[in-house]
């Protein structure tokens, strides 16, 4: 069981402030996770602009634009397996699970493949596998400020978020507001959903928000996860 997720390596927090942004990842160079690691260490989040090519955001948003036109996203819920029951006062987005079924989707899972393996040599934080859904917010959706994992109570242990908008202006909303731990009330800092953006924090260390959207807001999230399976109770997906 997670409880508590700590890194051990690197100096302590540091002082940020709203539209003051930790160190952010320009493009796609080789050291781009390396230097997402090194976020992670100092502020337990990491903002990527650019981290994946333009090619392959394209193609995740038009899978995701075609499917919903297919019908197949779902309300969200909140909490786990039976627990899972809708709350339209705390998240209005709408989901659909990635099954790598699409060349788009596994190019991605292969990407974020090689991102666990590199935070497990750098950090042994024992991630174990991926769970990740297209997340649509049509225009006046929200996710209010939460925590992606407490206790240990899901296996979630880094969060990642990717943005698929393509030319979102400020004045469109839909910004993930980040506090730098879960007793700070003055926000870390606000994250525009812009195209190629990467997005990661600790699970259980970052409280989060999802501020309205004016227009519709494409994304993926998905959680790293660590394996809480026991020889009596396996560790369910989902
Ligand atoms: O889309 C985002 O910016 C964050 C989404 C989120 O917090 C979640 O799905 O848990
Ligand atoms: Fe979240």
């Amino acid at each position: 069981m997670v409880s508590g997720t700590t890194i051990q390596a690197g100096p302590g927090p540091e002082e940020t402030t709203l539209n003051n942004p930790v160190d952010v990842i320009d493009g796609p160079g080789g050291d781009r996770c390396q230097r997402l690691i090194d976020d992670l260490v100092t502020h337990h989040y990491a903002v990527a602009p650019d981290y994946f090519p333009a090619h392959l955001i394209r193609a995740l948003r038009q899978e995701a634009l075609l499917r919903d036109r297919r019908g197949e996203f779902q309300a969200a819920g909140i909490g786990r397996g039976r627990d899972q029951h809708r709350n339209e006062r705390v998240r209005r987005d709408r989901t659909l699970w990635l099954d790598g079924s699409t060349l788009a989707q596994c190019t991605l899972l292969e990407e974020m493949e090689q991102l666990r393996l590199a935070v497990n040599r750098a950090l042994f934080l024992g991630l174990f596998d991926l769970e990740a859904h297209f997340a649509l917010y049509d225009p006046g959706a929200f996710y209010r400020r939460h925590l992606d994992a407490f206790n240990g109570n899901n296996g979630r242990v880094l969060s990642a978020v990717l943005y698929l908008n393509r030319d979102w202006r400020d004045d469109e909303g839909g910004r993930l507001r980040i506090w730098s731990d879960p007793d700070a009330s003055e926000p870390a800092l606000d994250v525009a959903p812009r195209a190629g953006t990467l997005v990661c924090f600790l699970s259980d260390r970052i409280p989060h928000e999802v501020l309205e959207a004016q227009r519709q807001r494409l994304s993926i999230a998905g959680w790293f996860r660590c394996n809480n399976s026991t020889a009596i109770a396996p560790d369910p997906a989902r």
